[in-house]
């Protein structure tokens, strides 16, 4: 490359059009006693939405803290674009949208979205912005008289006031009815579409499901699955078992079953979660039972993550 190519492309980014958007090598974070990351190892690449799953303290906020330089790692580098995240951000390469940090009050929806249009590099007219976010009509009222899922639509737009290549999103959608909601998600999704790489964290793991093209289990600082929702799904290794029984339930028999990891019974309803479902069904008849209504699924997301995260938190406790 020359000097001149070399020089042009750190304009255009094209230095790293196919570099990793965000690298965390061996990133550690502490905080007293608490390791809030913990030897995170982590590549983002262009074009994917990733969602960020972990139980509440799982490091899912310190770790975008990081990524978007509001804090420092005590170990390891974070990269983004290839530089520091100081440097992604003045390049208006990264929009984010954060949990914490009030909204500036005394101003209009309008004026704050402009603010933000004027203070990024590649900016979209603010009409566009106000449109994309879902906010042109409320782009009048003062932002201390927003509701909660208002205010989220502004930070949504803030985030997207320009051409960012990775967008950050910190539980998005907290405070948002459902269609506003959907809204959000199609708005994200055409984003996706542009190329631009999407990082959410996320308690709702519907939507990690029908939004992310992979999906990080974070637990205590550390990668606990990194996959396709389907990947993490079957990483979970175990299946639902649904059953009705007549007569009495006798749940000491059936907690005695093999490959059991959860059982519960409600009326005549009998609901197990098996490591080797073929198994565990076919003790069930050992026992003299006759279930009705077989159902044999996998587990959806929620249940695959609850059982990672719950069979990592057995493995340090032992
Ligand atoms: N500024 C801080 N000072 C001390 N401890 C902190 C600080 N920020 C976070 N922690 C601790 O670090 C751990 C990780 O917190 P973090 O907020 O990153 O988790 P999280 O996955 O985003 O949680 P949540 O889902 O509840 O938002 C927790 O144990 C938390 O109490």
């Amino acid at each position: 490359m020359s000097n001149a190519q070399a020089r042009a492309s750190v304009h255009t980014g094209a230095e790293d059009a196919n570099g990793p958007v965000v690298s965390f090598r061996d990133v550690s974070k502490v905080y007293g006693q608490v390791k809030a990351v913990s030897g995170l190892n982590l590549t983002l690449r262009p074009g994917e939405t990733v969602a960020l799953l972990g139980p509440n303290g799982a490091g899912k906020s310190t770790a975008l803290d990081l990524l978007l330089g509001l804090r420092n790692p005590d170990a390891g580098t974070v990269e983004v674009f290839g530089t520091t995240p100081g440097r992604a951000i003045a390049q208006g390469r990264v929009g984010a949208m954060l949990q914490s940090g009030g909204l500036m009050e005394d101003v209009r929806v309008r004026e704050l979205v402009q603010l933000a249009c004027d203070l990024h590099p590649k900016a979209y007219p603010v009409q566009e912005v106000l449109e994309h976010a879902g906010v042109t009509d409320i782009a009048d009222r003062m932002v201390n008289k927003l509701s909660g899922g208002q205010e989220q639509r502004v930070r949504f737009a803030l985030a997207t006031a320009g051409a960012s290549d990775l967008i950050i999103l910190d539980e998005p959608t907290t405070g948002m009815d459902v269609t506003v909601r959907q809204a959000f998600w199609g708005t994200m999704r055409a984003q996706a579409e542009l190329g631009r790489t999407v990082l959410f964290a996320t308690h709702y793991l519907e939507e990690a499901d029908a939004i992310a093209d992979r999906v990080i289990v974070l637990h205590r600082g550390r990668i606990l699955a990194d996959g396709s929702a389907a990947e993490i799904k079957a990483k979970a290794g175990a299946r639902r078992v649904v059953f009705d029984l007549e007569g009495p339930i006798d749940e000491t028999a059936l907690r005695g079953l093999p490959f059991l990891t959860s059982l519960s019974v409600s009326g005549h309803t009998v609901r197990i979660q098996s490591t080797d479902a073929d198994a565990t069904t076919h003790a069930v008849y050992g026992l003299g039972l006759y279930p009705r209504n077989l159902e044999v699924t996998g587990l959806g997301l929620e249940q695959a993550f609850i059982a990672i995260t719950d069979a990592a938190s057995a493995e340090e406790n032992n």
